[in-house]
């Protein structure tokens, strides 16, 4: 039986609900054998970002070499980079090592308002980092950020996700948790002729730490098990509607996605883990 492998190159989150923790969770419970190269340590919870602790991008280039070497990954995602140097360094080595299903979730600011990626980096993620990418995910500020196009209505995401495909993703999902619908939660797909829209439930809570994390996981995780980009955009999406939906109340803050709640679904010999739902 072939393994599907999957590689994350993000930040770790002391409180396991976002980074690479959200990832490699996504990956175990998706049957894909997880992997990491950490690009830098927060001291974060459920409250915020209390510390930032970059890597040298030495380190990064030598855990993806390290990986490549020895353990190919089927699919990649990248996560907090934090610094231009760090995108820079991981899209090199990504083109260098023939990675083709990479996923950048073009993280760049946390719950709380702690940066999670350098202003003068945006540059180097459209410069370095999406000719590389095959799918790239941005929430609707950083989809602005990236293009400068403010989005107010569909024209103008439509607009963000043309741009942003110029850049160099093959695939585009704007996504639609901060759209500011009270009732839906609906991403766009972007394939560079037409839109798709993945239709969602708006769940009313607070608990959505790591959404946005779990979401390109399970992407990565599907591309990785030979699915289509729109077929592991669809798992995605059902992943993380079962993921907020069962969303975990601890600490005492956002608390985090809960990323078992899509294998109770389909697996009832698991028993729920305890979880009432609100
Ligand atoms: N309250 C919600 N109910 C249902 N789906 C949601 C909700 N919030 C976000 N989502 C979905 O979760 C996924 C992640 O979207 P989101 O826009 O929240 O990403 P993000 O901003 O990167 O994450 P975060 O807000 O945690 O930083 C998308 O599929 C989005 O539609
Ligand atoms: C290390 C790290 N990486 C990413 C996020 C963003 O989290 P989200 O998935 O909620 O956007 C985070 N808070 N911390």
């Amino acid at each position: 039986m072939k393994i599907a492998k999957a590689l994350t190159i993000a930040g770790s989150d002391s409180g396991g609900g976002a980074g690479i923790q959200a990832d490699l969770k996504t990956f175990q419970e998706l049957g894909v054998y997880g992997m990491s190269a950490l690009t830098a340590v927060t001291a974060q919870n459920t409250l915020g970002v209390q510390g930032v602790y970059p890597l040298e991008e030495d380190a990064v280039v030598q855990q993806l070499r390290s990986v490549g070497s020895d353990l190919p990954p089927d699919a990649v995602k990248t996560g907090m980079l934090y610094s231009a140097e760090i995108v820079r360094a991981a899209a090199g080595e990504i083109a260098a090592l023939g990675w083709a299903k990479v996923v950048v979730d073009p993280v760049m600011i946390a719950k709380g308002g702690s940066t999670l990626l350098q202003q003068e980096a945006v540059s180097a993620v459209i410069e370095s980092l999406l000719p590389v990418s095959l799918v790239v995910t941005p929430n609707i500020p950083e989809a602005e950020a990236l293009t400068g196009v403010k989005i107010t209505a569909l024209h103008s995401k439509l607009e963000a996700a043309r741009r942003l495909q110029d850049y160099g993703a093959r695939y585009v999902i704007i996504k639609g948790g901060h759209d500011g619908d009270p009732d839906t939660a609906n991403d766009l797909v972007y394939d560079g002729s037409g839109f798709t829209e993945l239709p969602g439930t708006r769940i009313r809570t607070s608990h959505t730490h790591g959404t946005g994390c779990t979401f390109s996981a399970a992407i990565a995780a599907g591309l990785a098990k030979g699915l289509s980009v729109m077929e592991a955009a669809g798992l995605a999406k059902e992943f993380i509607q079962a993921a907020i939906q069962d969303s975990l109340a601890i600490g005492g803050g956002h608390g985090p996605t809960n990323q078992w709640a899509y294998r109770l679904r389909t697996d009832k010999s698991v028993g729920n883990g305890g979880i009432s739902r609100e």
